[in-house]
């Protein structure tokens, strides 16, 4: 049997050696910035990349939907398959002289490899009742596998080759939808697949597409995407970019990705062998337009991911600026798809401007959180929380399933305060490394491997690491410091419990957190967990600020409904001409639809 890192942190001599880090013990104090390094002879590993290949990527030619065309590629509507037309291309990018380097890395034995991934194991039925309503006109219908959508032959050997056997009930909906060439704002919770969901219709899309494909001019030095996936963080886009990579894999659809803090050159040359998927943050992408490097010209997709947060004060200007001031088609020429697991009224009322008769999805209640998720709420002093915490870390006993370590993530607010918390964990005799924005982008991505890998099974996060991040065998989110908004929450938490799979998110609750007392109880009786008599009582008392959920138990879904239905603890989505429900458990007050089934059948 194997024993978890707590137990070693039981069973260690004091003073002596925890976990699987032999550099760390408490005669031997490393300041955090140097920790979790390899040695120098070990180079740090690098995903795979196109560095080395050799130049020339034998496309058939810029996809891009000419000036005026239509920006739907695909048959519209729904029922019995959809798709067709595509442009079947035969074989990746590497037809010619530039070798595709395989992201499964099963090039000796492909089945085999599929039967060790990851995915096996998920509880499909976990996602059997959930609640979806769509809203907006002639909404495509959703489809039950991925064989009723015509993706591609490739496509579909790669979601294979992923163990993806059944869509999730956000892919069931979106990709019909996104395949129609409709714009689309798609709210479902955390660990649900959303990746997926919108990688697919543009990698299927950009393979249909490239058979009529307008060249775009003839400059260079400048790359033409086709499609653009805009993310929050660093890691958020290189992990989309990894995932985009096997989902385009020999496809000969090629997925580039540019973030900031990373060298700017080795970007610079991966664009100028060609892309037509480009990953990016918003800030790096902005000086790659200014440097004249990147043109959106030809741009016919257009991602945001987090795009609740990428619209939000701290975004917002930059993202203007690169959808709406530099060379982008407009709405209704492009095709736009915005997702994230929290969307705000006021957010939707601004992303509105970015799309065009667009459709409203919502896979659960819009901001909720997963009931895969058991959350626990603990009054703990400030002076009370690190041997409060510790108290957690020695009571873990969870191991990770498939032989791997049970991981730890601890949110805490500020940067200090993690770089603090990393090293009292660390001279206590807990292996725990951290990730802020202070650290340089070697330390980040340092320090998620080392805790992916459960080397350092502890991680201490600002939220830097809140969004997105799909890090498997994550057992335990513990808040150490609550967020200010219960969006960040949801967030934060989502990083446990996904793809069926369940977990266990501790918050540290004390009197500074009192504004978040309602909604914090208010979305744990959502998820169907018990809320502590004393949170509720603070609750009772608390007066909704900032963190309103929308007046009501249900409230708070496609804004663009709001004024047309009543509201007040009720279902105000009891049908009408305007949205679809797909309701398996009740209280939506939804039907299905001819043919519909709730989940992932
Ligand atoms: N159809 C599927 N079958 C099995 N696993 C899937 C399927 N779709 C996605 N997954 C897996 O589910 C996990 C979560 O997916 P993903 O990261 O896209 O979630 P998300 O909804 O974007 O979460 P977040 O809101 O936190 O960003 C990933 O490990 C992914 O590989």
């Amino acid at each position: 049997m194997t024993t978890s890192w707590a137990d070693s942190v039981e069973n260690a001599a004091p003073g002596g050696v925890v976990g699987t880090s032999s550099t760390q013990s408490r005669s031997a104090y490393v300041p955090p910035h140097l920790r979790n390094r390899p040695p120098s002879s070990d180079p740090p590993t690098a995903p795979p990349s196109y560095a080395t290949a050799a130049l020339g990527n034998d496309r058939s030619g810029y996809g891009g939907m000419s000036a005026g065309g239509s920006r739907s590629s695909g048959p519209r509507g729904g029922g019995g398959r959809i798709g067709g037309g595509w442009n079947n291309r035969s074989g990746g990018w590497d037809r010619g002289r530039e070798r595709e380097v395989n992201p499964f890395g099963d090039d000796d034995d492909t089945e085999q490899a599929f039967g060790e991934q990851e995915n096996t194991g998920i509880n499909f039925d976990a996602y059997e009742d959930i609640p979806v309503e769509t809203s907006g006109e002639n909404v495509p219908r959703p489809v039950t596998t991925f064989a009723d959508i015509d993706l591609g032959e490739a496509l579909n050997q790669n979601i294979r080759r992923c163990k993806y056997v059944k869509p999730t009930p956000v892919q069931r909906h979106a990709i019909p939808i996104s395949i129609a060439g409709r714009d689309l704002m798609a709210c479902a919770q955390t660990g649900s697949g959303k990746t997926a969901a919108f990688c697919f219709p543009i990698i299927s899309g950009i393979m249909r597409g490239n058979q009529f494909v307008q060249r775009p001019p003839r400059m260079p030095r400048m790359a033409f995407p086709q499609a653009l996936i805009l993310s929050p963080t660093r890691e958020l886009s290189c992990q989309i970019h990894d995932e985009a990579k096997k989902f385009a894999y020999q496809t000969g659809v090629r997925v580039v990705v540019a973030y900031g803090g990373a060298p700017i050159n080795q970007q610079l040359r991966d664009l100028e062998r060609g892309v037509d998927i480009l990953v990016a943050t918003p800030g790096r992408l902005v000086d790659l337009l200014e440097r004249a490097r990147v043109s959106l010209q030809m741009i016919r997709y257009l991602a945001l991911d987090e795009a609740d947060r990428m619209l939000d004060m701290g975004f917002e200007p930059q993202i203007r600026k690169i959808v709406q001031q530099m060379d982008m088609p407009p709405p209704g020429m492009r095709q736009t798809m915005l997702f994230s697991a929290t969307f705000p009224k006021e957010i939707q009322r601004l992303a509105a401007d970015f799309l065009s008769g667009y459709i409203f999805l919502a896979v659960g209640r819009v901001g909720s959180s997963t009931d895969l998720i058991v959350q626990r709420v603990e009054f703990v002093h400030e002076s009370d929380k690190r041997s409060h915490l510790m108290d957690l870390l020695h009571a873990q006993k969870t191991n990770g399933v498939h032989g791997k370590q049970a991981l730890t993530l601890v949110f805490v607010e500020t940067k200090k305060g993690a770089d603090s918390l990393e090293h009292w964990l660390c001279i206590n005799g807990f292996p725990a490394t951290a990730i802020h924005g202070d650290r340089t982008q070697q330390e980040r991505e340092q320090a998620l491997r080392s805790f992916k890998s459960g080397l350092t099974p502890i991680l201490v996060a600002t939220d830097v690491a809140a969004r997105g991040l799909d890090i498997p065998h994550v057992a335990h989110v513990v808040n150490f410091d609550l967020p200010n908004d219960i969006d960040d929450y949801v967030h934060r938490i989502g990083r446990t419990g996904r793809a069926g799979k369940t977990g266990l998110a501790t918050a540290f609750f004390n009197e500074n957190n009192s504004s978040l007392a309602r909604s914090l109880s208010d979305l744990m009786q959502e998820a169907n967990q018990e809320v502590p008599a004393w949170l509720s009582r603070v609750a009772a008392r608390s007066i909704y600020g900032k963190n309103r959920r929308g007046g009501g138990r249900f409230g708070a879904r496609d804004f663009r409904r709001e004024s047309s239905f009543s509201r007040g603890g009720t279902d105000y989505y009891g049908g009408g001409n305007m949205g679809n429900n797909y309701n398996a458990s009740g209280g939506y007050g939804g039907a299905y639809g001819a043919g519909v089934t709730s989940a992932w059948d």
